[in-house]
């Protein structure tokens, strides 16, 4: 009788076995790849850390759709959770590498990239999920979600260039460090890091699942330095799939370029040969951002100061002068007294950078409990954008924004982070592939 007869998997685990004690054998077997505790979580067992055989996580269309409507394909050309729609939910990762060799990163690569296929599809991760003696691979809290349209985005931030992976003259001339930017407030505990995991489900759970698997996994090789989570307007709540309003009440995204439009995203997003850094053909550089907005400020400012704030109606999104909320912005117009409709300092024009700089922002809006010194709400908007080189696209427009926007009255920038997120893997393949 062939293994496969046998209801063997392709990672030699029997199903004639499920539930039942592993022999001392097996578990030593097991253990030899580097201990118990690798086993579950360590990046020398990709063996194990591997899609069980066909076990599936989702059972229903519990949330909305059936369960292979909500799957976003991991495999491809360019990473998901870029170009994708932005799903409502997002749990986001800054890890530090605790390696001190490129075998080990590549090993984390490759056990991510197994378990992100597999999470993504609604998969459990691990085989080691039916022994009642052996603490279960996959931690559960997912089984039985659909898979939530969820996406897995890896990224290397600029210290993954530094002197402990050979990797220096690899860093990208597009990527260099952000300078402080005025009135910045950086604060450590949420920037940096080596790499970066953004995942994005419309269910918090499924992501949050997906989030804790992935430190599991890194256990011995990374560690989470920083996390945010963040949401927006569910699906459920708004079936229109209009543009979604941050926490300030505005519709934030208008202005977006048209992801489905290729030539465009070639043109702003993603890195096309013949830049120097062949290893990120078809990846995309990310900014984050953590901006705190000082609500209690704007929830005093009357609704004229906010809409002349960012250059749009609050209830529209139109431009101002405009009528509808994809009105270009008329950046000549003026009033009866010969004012600018649309303020020199309003931040829509000024981010607009008359129509010759694009990137394409995803953010979330965060909220984080009370800061415990000032009592105030900790809550605002983090700010993820994708674009082809940070020196001609974020970094002139943010230097413009900080110079001048009046939306610096509400808001302050308290978390910085940069990731070069890689090109898309093909399936056999894992990310990273292209640079270890
Ligand atoms: C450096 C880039 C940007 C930062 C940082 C940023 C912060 C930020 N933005 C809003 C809210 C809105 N932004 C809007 C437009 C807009 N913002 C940026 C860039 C940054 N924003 C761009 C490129 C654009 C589009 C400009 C254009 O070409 O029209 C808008 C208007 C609606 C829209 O187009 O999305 C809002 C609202 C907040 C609250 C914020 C920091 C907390
Ligand atoms: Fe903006």
């Amino acid at each position: 009788m062939s293994k496969k007869q046998q209801g063997t998997n392709d990672y030699g685990l029997s199903s004639e076995r499920k539930g039942k004690q592993l022999s001392r054998r097996e578990l030593l077997k097991l253990a030899g790849v580097g201990g118990i505790g690798l086993m579950l979580g360590g990046t020398g067992v990709g063996s194990i850390l591997s899609v069980t055989g066909g076990k599936s996580q989702s059972s229903s269309a519990a949330n909305g759709g059936s369960a292979k409507e909500s799957i976003v394909p991991f495999y491809g050309s360019h990473q998901a959770g870029i170009a994708t729609p932005a799903q409502n939910f997002l749990c986001f990762g800054s890890f530090d590498l605790t390696a001190s060799s490129l075998s080990e990163v590549r090993k984390l690569f490759q056990a991510w990239t197994k378990a992100a296929a597999a999470m993504t599809s609604g998969q459990m991760i691990g085989e080691i999920n039916d022994y009642p003696n052996m603490p279960p691979s996959d931690t559960g809290e997912a089984a039985g979600l659909s898979p939530s349209r969820m996406t897995i985005t890896f990224g290397a931030g600029p210290s993954l260039f530094d002197s402990r992976f050979g990797l220096a003259g690899k860093r990208p001339a597009a990527f260099p460090d952000l300078p402080v930017f005025r009135a910045d407030d950086i604060q450590p505990q949420w920037s940096g890091g080596d790499l970066c995991v953004q995942v994005c489900a419309d269910d918090l759970q499924v992501a949050f699942h997906a989030l804790r698997n992935m430190a599991r996994i890194a256990r011995g090789t990374a560690v989470l330095r920083w996390t945010q989570d963040g949401f927006q307007r569910s699906g459920q709540a708004d079936t229109s799939g209009g543009t979604p309003r941050n926490l300030m009440g505005f519709k934030d995204g208008t202005g977006n370029p048209d992801t489905t439009d290729a030539a465009k995203m070639n043109e702003t997003v993603w890195i096309q040969p013949g830049t120097g850094a062949s290893w990120m053909e078809g990846g995309s550089y990310m900014v984050v951002r953590r901006i705190r907005m000082r609500i209690e400020i704007w929830d005093r400012s009357t609704l004229q100061d906010q809409e002349v704030t960012f250059g749009r109606y609050r209830t529209t999104g139109a431009p101002l002068g405009g009528q509808d909320e994809f009105d270009p912005l008329d950046l000549e117009k003026c009033d009866a007294s010969g004012n600018l409709v649309i303020p020199e300092t309003a931040h829509s024009r000024l981010a607009h950078m008359n129509g010759k700089v694009q990137i394409l922002r995803r953010a979330f809006s965060y909220s984080s409990g009370i800061d415990a010194k000032t009592g105030q709400i900790d809550a605002g908007l983090f700010f993820i954008c994708f674009q082809q080189d940070l020196r001609k696209q974020f970094m002139p427009m943010q230097h413009k924004l900080a110079a001048a926007d009046k939306l610096n009255e509400y808001i302050v920038h308290v978390g910085s982070a940069t990731f070069a997120c890689f090109p898309g893997a093909r399936e056999g393949g894992y990310i990273g592939e292209t640079l270890f």
